[in-house]
């Protein structure tokens, strides 16, 4: 167990409100937020002055050690959460994807899971499961894992990667029911699978082959269209729905359509969807455009980034990720004469808090209030972990990340901590960095250097129910519960 641990003279940051306060932190929990605590000499001090105290991040959606299609992405538990806490994340869910289809139950998947990340996590982490087939056992299933022995209080849903994750319409609202009745959130890449299987085929018989193909595999309208469709079938289903990498203005938009229809709705943009856009994809370097293969991908129109960060700013998004899917180059050259070989991913939990920092708070688009929203706060109400995590507070998980806004750094591949040959952020200068992590009392990354212990990190078991999301789902239902016309025969 650590020392206590007193935190003084700085700024404390909550998502409602920022003020001057010493923290003190002792067996893992915050005790004591106050204008002036006292240090005793068996307590370890760490001065804050002219540094903020902010939860730590939560990353929503990652990709560890995930195999697909004979590849496993190169951050495991142990490199991705090391990453993540060198760069101010403290908790990440990460998406465990049972081969459902192949029959493996959702159990199975979650324990097969659990074994490569509970000896290796430095921080903490919880699971979000997905569904890639509508199968006579999947309803139980479901109600099993939404358990609290389990601790999932949420699906994935592919719209797109025909043949191996996709799910189809009637699959997804089918499912979609099922989550609604069990209070779990259904989570959704939003695509068109079928149109960019075509469109995919067409593009390699006219000899498009490279990186290039991919972004026009998938014209922006395709995410849109899709992320409209997730939203129809959610309402139909009466579940609400949190579509993750919002990486268009047309999803964003249809995500603003549902809400003001009344539809509970989350956008979730991602740290390189707020930073880059996808002329990476016509770089003449083979290698340079490969690695900027996601789905969907980054948007053609270099306005969108600040437009996205802007929806976060109006509440019209409401929380950042990073998809932290990493391949190689040597990975992503297996998509060598044909681009629908490449591995989709690409890395993000180490930079996100910082590249959230420089294009959201320092370019002045948002305040550090809603910087804390969009990096923790509203994720840990999502996910129904709120005030456990995501605020500084008394009982509160010491979760801490002393932040210094007038620090720069420059992010590189030369410097992080990924097991990842490159950077997508490479050369972008940050302002904002995390300078001490703390992961439940323990200081895990200080003065430029990891102080992590493998499998220090904690499962966190996410309850159905979260208030944050269903409130309000009896009185939908009741809403649309059909109506019977009683007539005299
Ligand atoms: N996004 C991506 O390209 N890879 C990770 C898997 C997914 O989330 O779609
Ligand atoms: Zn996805
Ligand atoms: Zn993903």
């Amino acid at each position: 167990m650590s020392p206590p641990l007193v935190i003084k003279n700085g700024t404390v940051v909550n998502e409602d409100g920022m003020f001057k306060a010493d923290v003190l932190v002792k067996n893992g929990i915050i005790v004591e937020v106050s204008p002036k605590i006292i240090a005793l000499p068996e307590m370890e001090i760490i001065d804050a002055t002219d540094r903020l105290v902010i939860p730590g991040g939560i990353d929503p959606h990652t990709h560890m050690q995930m195999p697909y299609a004979g590849e496993v992405t190169k951050d495991d538990f142990l490199r991705g959460t090391q990453a993540a806490v060198a760069g101010g994340t403290t908790m990440i869910i990460d998406f465990c994807c049972p081969d459902h289809r192949n029959g493996e139950s959702l159990m199975a998947g979650y324990a097969r899971w659990r074994s490569w990340a509970d000896p290796k996590v430095c921080c903490d982490y919880g699971l979000s499961v997905a569904i890639t087939q509508w199968r006579p056992e999947t309803a139980d299933q479901m109600a099993v894992i939404t358990s609290p022995e389990f601790g999932v209080n949420s699906f994935k849903f592919y719209m797109a990667y025909e043949g191996t994750l996709m799910v189809r319409d009637d699959e997804m609202y089918r499912a979609m029911q099922e989550c609604a009745k069990l209070r779990a959130l259904a989570r959704v890449h939003a695509e068109n699978g079928s149109v960019i299987k075509e469109r995919e085929i067409d593009l390699l018989a006219k000899g498009v082959t490279g990186p290039e193909g991919h972004t026009q595999s998938r014209p922006e309208e395709i995410e849109a269209e899709a992320t409209n469709r997730a939203c129809v079938l959610a309402a139909q289903a009466n579940c609400p729905v949190y579509i993750v990498h919002v990486m268009t203005k047309g999803a964003a938009a249809a995500i603003s359509h549902h809400r003001a229809q009344g539809s509970i709705v989350f956008g979730e943009p991602i740290a390189a969807g707020l930073a880059l856009d996808g002329s990476h994809y016509y770089n003449e370097d083979w290698l340079h455009a490969a690695r900027y293969v996601m789905s969907p991908p980054l948007s053609r129109d270099p306005t969108t980034p600040e437009l996205l960060m802007k929806l976060l700013a109006a509440g019209e998004l409401h929380l950042t990720g990073t998809d932290n899917c990493t391949y190689d180059g040597c990975q992503k050259s297996l998509g060598k004469g044909n681009f629908t070989k490449i591995p989709n991913g690409i890395n993000g939990v180490e930079d996100r808090m910082s590249v959230v920092w420089e294009k959201g708070v320092h370019s002045g688009i948002i305040d550090p209030m809603r910087y804390v929203s969009i990096t923790s706060a509203t994720a840990a109400k999502i996910f129904n972990i709120y005030p456990k995590k995501g605020r500084i507070a008394v009982g509160s998980d010491a979760d801490i990340v002393i932040f210094n806004p007038n620090a720069t750094r420059t992010i590189s591949a030369e410097t992080h901590h990924h097991n990842l040959d490159f950077n997508i952020f490479e050369g972008i200068k940050c302002h904002g960095v995390a300078e001490i992590t703390i992961s439940r009392g323990r200081i895990v990354w200080a003065n430029g250097q990891l102080q992590t212990v493998p499998g220090s990190g904690k499962f966190v078991p996410l309850l159905a129910n979260s208030p944050f999301v269903f409130s309000s789902h009896e009185i939908r239902e009741k809403k649309k519960e059909p109506r019977i016309v009683e007539r005299l025969e």
